[in-house]
């Protein structure tokens, strides 16, 4: 039988049907006084991923962003990981975005991150639930109670830490630091102690992360594979602490000694054991990533910063000598009040970016500031192209922690912690906990540090670790010379006969870092 006709008739009603799909989606779209950013999408399927790429590796990832502000504007379209995608480095609309609610845009993550994180991750839930989780975590968070208890913890893991150290001997500190703020974090949410059932998790949590950015490929030897063993041994385990926890009915005391506790007590019935083991692994992440980061980029540019790092040191002895002289010990508060401390570590933040941006998917086609974004596409608000801007930073490149000294924090121009309804519920914590490492790192330490460089994809680390060679410091309570001498030293002369102890630089560049008449603004 001949079925040419039909296959015909079929024909024409595709045909039919993509006409009228692409008529009604320009209907639509005239609808709309807006126009698509302009840009290009690059090649078909991989679009311009290669080229992001490319610039992502090097030292200066905004790259791609800067050849196209200049071709198209602070807001352009690209295609990039498989999606259409309209790129903000524009702080208002980017600023919208991130207000956005769930109506308008959620939350976009590469395969392996959403495979990884479980459907019910903070990250990935939407509406009523996210905001829900988000506030316990937050109010927690909050707390001066919980503050105390970090900065107990954080002190007594870092100078068992610090004990260790043997002068003269090199010192990592982003695996240090690693190592500290983990275990931190894992006693904030579940109250487990360091000991071998710690280790065995900072085992397997390695193997985890490690996934959460590779090939989306789940078949065994594949590194996403490996990471999703890993990830359900994580749930085993949390498993057994939360039905631990639910039979000795701990939650009844009155004030939660961890993060588990506070889902505990939540008495609205959505939070679903999947929910707490997903969120307490994921709610780890900053302990091996963000927080270390950012103290381990606040040592480089402290140490490539001799003038910097000077005051630096300066605040933070006086507060020592203050506090030693009443026979207090130092309080979350104390550490929160040092003005140039969290200077430098607002200006990491700026300079670092240790989140680089975020990306949204559009819920429905989206109009902003004259600019069109379509129904499906993605959005990326790229932080780091604002953080770098001249229009809002003078000498951008610059590390320049007085720059904060009367501004405000709170701009659209600054937004390492994101913005909106998933604004950091964590910023406190990682101030705090970057403070605390940063006094006690330089009140009790000199150190020279190796050469090093920052690579920025596909997660901001420093390529070799962070090495630095260290030295003890004096007692400074009891000797005024070493106080004297201390700018001196800082600035990177040799002691005389003790060329160890000379200096707290960047090794190989004493002598441009001496000039450091230009770093002050
Ligand atoms: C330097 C350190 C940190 C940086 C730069 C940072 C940055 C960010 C950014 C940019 C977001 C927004 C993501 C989005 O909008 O999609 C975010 C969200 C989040 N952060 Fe942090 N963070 C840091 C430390 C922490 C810490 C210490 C914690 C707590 C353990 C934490 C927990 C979270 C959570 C739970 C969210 C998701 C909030 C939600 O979606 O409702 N972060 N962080």
């Amino acid at each position: 039988m001949d079925n040419s006709w039909i296959l015909g008739l079929v024909g024409t009603l595709l045909s039919f049907i993509l006409l009228r799909k692409s008529l009604r989606a320009r209907i639509n779209r005239s609808r709309y006084r807006s126009p698509l950013p302009l840009g290009t999408l690059g090649w078909p399927l991989i679009g311009e991923t290669f080229e992001f790429i490319s610039c992502a590796y090097s030292d200066h990832p905004e790259s791609f962003m800067d050849k196209r502000r200049l071709m198209y504007g602070k807001v352009f379209k690209s295609h990039i990981f498989g999606n259409p995608t309209i790129i903000s480095t524009d702080a208002e609309v980017s600023k919208f975005i991130l207000q956005s609610d769930a109506k308008v845009f959620v939350p976009f993550y590469p395969i392996s991150i959403t495979e990884l994180m479980g459907k019910s991750s903070i990250l990935l839930i939407n509406g009523s639930l996210q905001r829900r989780v988000h506030g316990l975590i937050g109010s927690f968070f909050k707390s001066p109670h919980l503050k105390a208890q970090i900065t107990q913890d954080m002190q007594k893991y870092m100078q068992e830490s610090m004990d260790t150290w043997k002068d003269n001997h090199l010192i990592y500190i982003q695996d240090e630091t690693k190592n500290i703020t983990f275990q931190v974090l894992v006693k904030t949410l579940i109250s487990l102690e360091p000991g071998k059932e710690m280790e065995f998790l900072n085992q397997i949590f390695q193997e985890f992360i490690a996934g959460l950015i590779s090939l989306p490929v789940k078949i065994p030897g594949s590194q996403l594979y490996r990471s999703l063993q890993a990830k359900k041994r994580m749930v085993m385990l949390v498993h057994e602490i939360i039905q631990d926890r639910r039979r000795s009915n701990s939650r009844n005391s009155r004030v939660p000694r961890d993060v588990l506790d506070v889902f505990l007590s939540d008495t609205s019935e959505q939070l679903t054991d999947e929910l707490l083991s997903d969120n307490m692994i994921d709610l780890m992440i900053p302990g091996k990533d963000s927080v270390p980061l950012l103290i381990t980029l606040a040592i480089k540019y402290l140490s490539d910063s001799p003038i910097a790092l000077h005051q630096f040191k300066e605040e933070n002895m006086k507060l020592k000598r203050q506090k030693s002289k009443l026979g207090e010990s130092l309080c979350w508060s104390d550490y929160m009040d040092l003005q140039f401390t969290q200077n430098v570590l607002t200006e990491t933040l700026r300079l670092g970016n240790i989140i680089i941006g975020v990306m949204r998917k559009a819920m429905k086609d989206v109009e902003i500031k004259g600019y069109l974004i379509p129904k499906g596409w993605c959005a990326l608000t790229y932080f780091r192209s604002i953080h770098l801007d001249e229009q809002h930073y003078d000498r951008p490149y610059q590390f320049n922690p007085w720059r904060w000294q009367d501004k405000d924090t709170g701009s659209c121009n600054f937004t390492p912690f994101g913005g909106g309804q998933r604004l950091c519920p964590g910023l406190d914590l990682a101030r705090l906990e970057a403070s605390i490492f940063l006094h006690h790192f330089v009140t009790q330490f000199r150190w020279v540090a190796e050469d090093d460089s920052v690579i920025n994809f596909p997660t901001v680390r420093l390529k070799n670790r962070m090495p630095v060679r260290i030295q003890r410091r004096f007692n400074v309570m009891h000797d005024p010379l070493s106080l004297s001498l201390s700018f001196i030293v800082e600035c990177g002369f040799p002691l005389e006969g003790n060329e160890d102890e000379s200096n707290s630089v960047t090794k190989g560049t004493k002598t441009e870092r001496c000039s450091f008449k230009e770093d002050k603004p």
